[in-house]
């Protein structure tokens, strides 16, 4: 009986059509069932993750399941799964998780990654290193913080993964050899951009001693196999699925909106700022994927919401009202600390409010443009490294704001052009999946439409210089 049903998940694994990508990001695993003749996408579905910053790596696998049992994967024949980056994923001998997962946006580990950075000779040593100077955000810093406030729990460690490669690794059943990419194991502070290599030296700097670590797979091999007999493809982190999706041109820089604010873009070089703003990631490709995230995007337009009462659409009604630098009010968006610039214990901040501009246009005016300038100062970063941004694409929950599309060219200063709403990460994963299952790269190009170009360059230079004053401490 068994061997029949096993024979039957088989059959129809082999006359499967579709392909599944997954994004299991900071709030929710999403899952797009896609078409791999044209990428389009046939069946979707979402379970949201629980809040806070350290979550049982349990509770992803949980949505997943219930994703997946949603859209259905009998007609599916591949899957690669694309996760949050950066994530501490620490697994005893038996392969049970040590302790719950600590995320990204995480930052107890701010001491640690200073006390990393003094021990190999300064933020230059590891730029050079590895490609990127350690935030709390780095898995290496989270790693030390355990092996000190944790000794218990560091002393049952034997493996240390990223949420994707965890969550790949259950997919294909938990094998001996578990793996990741070059994409999301650029996010660790163990895995050198500029060799193509781990740095166990660098691993057991932080964590006292070695770790097992999963395999880098290339991006089209195929890693495992479900139950049910799915190809699985290696699967990357968030933000190198989305740039797999678009394949962002010369020139074009991908600004996401979600949990975390991001710009990047697909590079031919790697980078290595000593200044620690731009991460020297890789792609899922066998590029380079320079990167600037913040720990404040979306979240930010919902408290704005919030304090005003009012639903999103509300509050992008209320910030179009109101004039360019929102009479002077200003936001420092450092709600939640920030990792760029590096201020893991900074807070939000409402600057210049005066009886002529308290209004309720312009506190969401102020808002918006708080958020979009912590973006603006990335697109510099970047441009910094010699990485050109001479047009933005915006991607995530909070491109969806018509008062961001609006206000993101005079702020950023750029032509920018808001992608059709898409889980693009999942479609990364899925265009992988398929590329996994097909020996080649599918043709599928995303749709695109007109940009918006700058009104005038002027708001630019004024907002920005407002909001630097405060960023600087100038503002009176
Ligand atoms: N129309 C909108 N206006 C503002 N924010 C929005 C809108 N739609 C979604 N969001 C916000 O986008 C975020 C989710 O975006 P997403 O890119 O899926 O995030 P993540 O990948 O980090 O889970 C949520 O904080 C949500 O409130
Ligand atoms: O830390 C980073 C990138 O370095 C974040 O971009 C995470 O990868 C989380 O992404 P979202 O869940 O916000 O999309």
């Amino acid at each position: 009986m068994a061997s029949t049903i096993v024979a039957i998940l088989r059959g129809m694994a082999r006359s499967a059509t579709y392909v599944a990508g997954v994004d299991s990001s900071t709030q929710a695993t999403k899952v797009l069932v896609v078409d791999p003749s044209d990428g389009s996408v046939v069946r979707e579905a979402r379970r949201a993750h629980p809040d806070g910053t350290e979550v049982d790596p349990r509770a992803w696998w949980d949505a997943l399941a219930g994703a997946l049992g949603e859209v259905g994967t009998d007609d599916v024949a591949a899957i690669a799964v694309a996760g949050q980056q950066h994530g501490m994923v620490l697994l005893d001998e038996a392969g049970e998780p040590v302790r719950d997962a600590l995320l990204w946006n995480d930052t107890r580990s701010a001491p640690d990654a200073r006390a990393l950075i003094e021990e190999l000779g300064g933020a230059e040593a590891w730029a050079e290193a590895v490609g990127t100077v350690p935030v709390a955000s780095i898995t290496a810093t989270k790693l030390r913080w355990t092996s000190r406030a944790e000794p218990e729990n560091a002393g049952r460690a034997r493996t240390v993964m990223l949420p994707h490669d965890w969550l790949t690794w259950r997919l294909c059943g938990m094998p001996d050899e578990p793996v990741t990419d070059r994409g999301d194991a650029s996010g660790t502070g163990y895995w050198s951009t500029v060799t193509g290599e781990y740095r166990p030296d660098l691993l057991e700097l932080a964590f006292g001693r070695a770790l097992g670590v999963p395999r880098v797979a290339g991006p089209d091999e195929v890693v495992g196999h479900t139950e049910g007999g799915i190809v699985v493809g290696p699967g990357t982190g968030d933000n190198a699925g989305a740039a797999l999706a678009i394949g962002p041109g010369a020139g074009e820089v991908i600004v996401s909106i979600g949990t975390s604010g991001t710009v990047f873009t697909g590079y031919d070089r790697p980078t290595a700022d000593a200044s620690g703003l731009v991460a020297g990631f890789a792609d899922a490709r066998g590029g380079y994927l320079p990167l600037i995230a913040t720990l404040n995007a979306a979240r930010v337009l919902g408290v704005g919401a919030g304090l005003l009462g009012v639903d999103p659409e509300g509050f992008d009604e209320l910030a179009r009202a109101a004039s360019p630098g929102a009479g002077g009010l200003v936001l420092l968006p450092y709600l939640d600390g920030e990792r760029t610039p590096d201020r893991p214990q900074a807070q939000g901040r409402y600057v210049g409010l005066t009886t002529a501009n308290g209004t309720r246009e312009n506190l969401a005016r102020a808002t918006v443009e708080g958020m979009l300038c912590g973006l603006a100062d990335g697109v510099d970063a970047l441009t910094a490294q010699g990485v050109p941004a001479r047009r933005a694409l915006l991607i995530g929950g909070g491109s969806r704001s018509a008062a961001v599309a609006e206000l993101a060219p005079d702020v950023l200063g750029l032509p920018v052009e808001v992608l059709a709403p898409q889980e693009y990460v999942a479609l990364g994963a899925a265009r992988q999946a398929a590329w996994a299952l097909q020996g080649e790269e599918p043709s599928w190009r995303v749709p695109r439409e007109t940009s918006r170009d700058v009104t005038d360059a002027s708001i630019s230079e004024e907002v920005r210089a407002r909001y630097a004053d405060v960023r600087d401490g100038r503002a009176p």
